[in-house]
């Protein structure tokens, strides 16, 4: 909807011919966006190929576990591929663009990012994100393709520093609903999202990327809407498990990905790999896995002393 808004023709490419068509004969994603329709732009098909033939590159919005699945589909060559994805690959420990790296190495490809919930954006409410790539020539490219002066789009070239955020901060936004579903408050949650931050920016040092992209909108603007908005699929994942809700239930009963759950245990895993402790997120992965109470896990993410903070 933003890159139509923005004065593109854009092609969306469902996977399911069935839905596909009833997109295209609705002219609304009713499962994901009712109510927004598809504007004249806007093409609809189940066919890859077709959608990405002449296209300047591809927007890639699959949740980070089904990437690699929905990437090795997609026909070889073809256009550079922006993903959207946010978080880490559970067992190879990937970041999205690591696992765009092993399927088609040759290829340019850039992330996106920022404090973005899609139905604000599809409502064509303000925001900003970054588009962040080692491709300097793809990076100016989605910028000027798919910003507008409500959607600012900021070019970075810290694409590890913008990944770390996004799939840090839905940890943390899992730990953030839970210590406002227990009732802790709105100091505990301050407390423990400045925590996470730093967690945040730890990793992102760590793996390569530079402390202020962790400060930037990928990082903390992204923390801040997901831990305190009232729309995000993780921090009310989080409050349902407070609230004594068991994981499998609470899951179940919602529409779309909470990517912090996978998540959590392969970021705290990567971490490790690369020296650094998290303590927030493996008490979130922990509590994921059934291996703390929710009391034990409120110990663990709000008394436990941190040498830096
Ligand atoms: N929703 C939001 O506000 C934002 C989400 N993101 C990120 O974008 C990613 C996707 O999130 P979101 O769209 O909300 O997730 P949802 O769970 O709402 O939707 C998942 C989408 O991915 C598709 N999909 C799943 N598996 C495959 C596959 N193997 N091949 C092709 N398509 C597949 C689904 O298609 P189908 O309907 O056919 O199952 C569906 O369109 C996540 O990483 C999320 O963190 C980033 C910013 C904001
Ligand atoms: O990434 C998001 C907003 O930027 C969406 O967050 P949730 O997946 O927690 O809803």
């Amino acid at each position: 909807l933003q890159a139509a808004r923005a004065g593109n023709a854009v092609t969306l490419w469902a996977r399911d011919p069935a839905r596909a068509a009833a997109m295209a004969e609705a002219r609304e994603n009713a499962r994901y966006l009712p109510g927004q329709p598809l504007s004249a732009a806007i093409q609809v098909t189940a066919d890859a190929a077709a959608a990405m033939e002449g296209a300047l590159f591809a927007l890639v919005v699959v949740p980070v576990q089904h990437l690699r699945a929905a990437v090795a589909a997609l026909p070889p060559g073809g256009c550079p591929l922006v993903v959207c994805a946010k978080g880490v690959e559970r067992g190879t420990l990937c970041l999205p663009l690591e696992i765009l790296e092993q399927l088609r190495p040759e290829a340019p490809a850039a992330v996106l990012s920022g404090p973005n919930f899609a139905h604000e954006v599809a409502r064509g409410l303000p925001a900003a994100a970054v588009v962040a790539s080692g491709d300097a020539a793809l990076r100016s490219l989605a910028g000027e393709l798919l910003g507008t002066a409500g959607f600012r789009l900021y070019g970075g070239d810290d694409p590890m520093g913008v990944q770390v955020g996004g799939a840090a901060k839905n940890v943390i936004a899992i730990a953030a609903g839970a210590v406002i579903g227990a009732g802790l408050g709105e100091n505990a949650r301050a407390a423990l999202v400045t925590r996470g931050l730093a967690e945040l920016s730890r990793l992102t040092v760590a793996l390569g990327g530079r402390a202020e992209t962790a400060a930037g909108l990928s990082g903390l603007g992204d923390l801040l809407l997901t831990t305190t908005g009232a729309g995000s699929r993780n921090t009310s994942l989080g409050m349902e498990l407070a609230r004594g809700t068991p994981l499998e239930a609470a899951l179940a009963s919602r529409a779309g990905v909470a990517e912090g759950v996978e998540t959590a245990p392969a970021l705290v895993a990567r971490a490790a790999a690369a020296g650094v402790e998290l303590p927030i997120c493996a008490a979130v992965a922990e509590l994921l896995a059934g291996e703390l109470s929710i009391g034990q896990a409120m110990g663990r993410l709000l008394s436990r002393p941190r040498r830096d903070e």
